[in-house]
């Protein structure tokens, strides 16, 4: 029997590093997937391995049973029910079962994705054997929340076959999963984002979880209903960066000047109460869809502004500021920052010509454009078939 479970990614708003430090954020879930699967072999299989296979980038993994019993014994006898944090010892075990797989050298990063699955997989199946199989329409490292939608679809498609959840497995195609199941999804994702990312807020694994457009603050989402029709162009600066390293340098910095950051924070908090309330704003309000989208604008560039302040900016993310700006369109980076990508808020008045042009000019700078559908659905399931 096998489960397929997809998440998705994600774009930030406003509020990216400032939700870290307890400040409002607004992000929505964008149509593009980690697919995850998991299943277990049949006694006449005879494999007795974990196997991790990570399809896009031609890698597998894979640990004998009893040699992950040897490394983690403190699992297996008594399997997690609620999410519980990777302790300093087990953290250590697990970096050498990672260790022992050598991982390329160029891609030497995946070891934290690595890393999240044994701690995941330990916690809900102890040393059961297993293949699980990950592939992801997503661009890893750049922004859109490619480690959320990992260790979202990881822990959906794990819990699956848990005994903590009970699903239908006779539904046709992707079906949801109900209420109390996404919460658990959530927490043990966010177990798996601490590992990767050393200090998330949650926000990109509530997202991933949840779907839709939400404001989160402090732990807690609000879904939003949008009244508008929300159209945003992501730029991939494809210069590579690494979200732990860069909240840890935003925390860094906020030790150095705790007055002035907590004023800029402050200011993002602001910034996305206001952006959510406009998008929540009825259709009838005195505001025209111009004036809000005007509105949005500017909110973008005064957050684009704050993350400058923050030390996240890169010089490749000022080019694509620069160039959007001479098409009068608003730009800031989403995400982590320090290159990854970059959203372009696309008036609803704005011709097909101008936004081919902006796109034009940003391919000839090397970088990749995309747009993509916003505030879909959240992590999905699928039994058997292969949709
Ligand atoms: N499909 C995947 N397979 C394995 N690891 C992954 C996958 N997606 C994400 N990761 C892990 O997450 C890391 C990227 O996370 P991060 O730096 O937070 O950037 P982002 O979340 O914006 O893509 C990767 O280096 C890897 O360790
Ligand atoms: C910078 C931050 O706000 C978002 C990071 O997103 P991403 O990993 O760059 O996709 C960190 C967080 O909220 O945990
Ligand atoms: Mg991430």
């Amino acid at each position: 029997m096998e489960v397929r479970v997809r998440a998705p990614g994600k774009i930030i708003l406003a509020g990216e590093h400032a939700v870290v430090h307890g400040s409002t954020a607004v992000a929505a879930s964008v149509g593009l997937y980690t697919y995850v699967s998991l299943r277990f072999p049949t006694p006449s299989d005879n494999d007795d391995s974990l196997k991790l296979q990570l399809k896009d980038m031609a890698l597998e993994f894979s640990w004998p049973v009893d040699r992950i019993k040897e490394a983690l014994p403190e699992f297996g006898s008594s399997l997690s029910p609620t999410p519980t944090s990777c302790s300093i010892k087990s953290m250590k075990s697990i970096a050498a079962l990672v260790e022992e797989q050598n991982i390329p050298e160029a891609k030497v990063e995946l070891a934290a994705g690595v890393s999240a699955f044994l701690w995941l997989y330990s916690c809900i199946h102890g040393f059961k054997p297993a293949t699980v199989v990950v592939n992801s329409e997503l661009p890893l490292g750049s922004g859109l929340g490619s480690s959320a939608a990992f260790c979202v679809a990881l822990s959906a498609a794990l819990l699956a076959f848990s005994d903590s959840v009970s699903l239908d497995m006779s539904q046709q195609g992707w079906s949801g999963f109900g209420e109390g199941e996404l919460e658990l999804v959530n927490k043990w994702a966010f177990e798996g984002e601490k590992i990767i990312h050393g200090k998330p807020s949650g926000l990109d694994n509530t997202v991933s979880t949840y779907g839709n457009i939400i404001k989160f603050k402090s732990g807690a989402l609000t879904r939003l209903k949008s009244n508008m029709t929300l159209k945003m162009l992501i730029t991939n600066t494809k210069v590579g960066r690494n979200t732990k390293a860069l909240v840890a340098g935003v925390s860094e910095r906020t030790i150095r000047h705790p007055d002035a950051m907590s004023l800029v924070f402050n200011a993002v908090d602001s910034i996305s109460k206001e952006l959510s309330a406009i998008i929540q704003s009825p259709a009838s309000d005195d505001l025209s869809i111009t004036e809000k989208e005007e509105k949005m604008e500017e909110l973008m560039e005064m957050n684009q502004g704050l993350l400058q302040c923050m030390g996240v900016s890169h010089a490749s993310i000022e080019t694509v500021l620069r160039t959007t700006l001479k098409y009068k369109l608003a730009s800031k980076l989403t995400g982590a920052g320090g290159g990854g990508c970059v959203l372009t808020l696309l008036p609803t008045l704005l011709s097909g010509t101008v936004v081919n042009k902006v796109i034009a000019e940003l391919e000839s700078c090397g970088f990749q454009c995309l747009t993509a559908a916003i505030g879909g659905k959240g992590v999905e399931v699928c039994f058997g078939g292969s949709s």
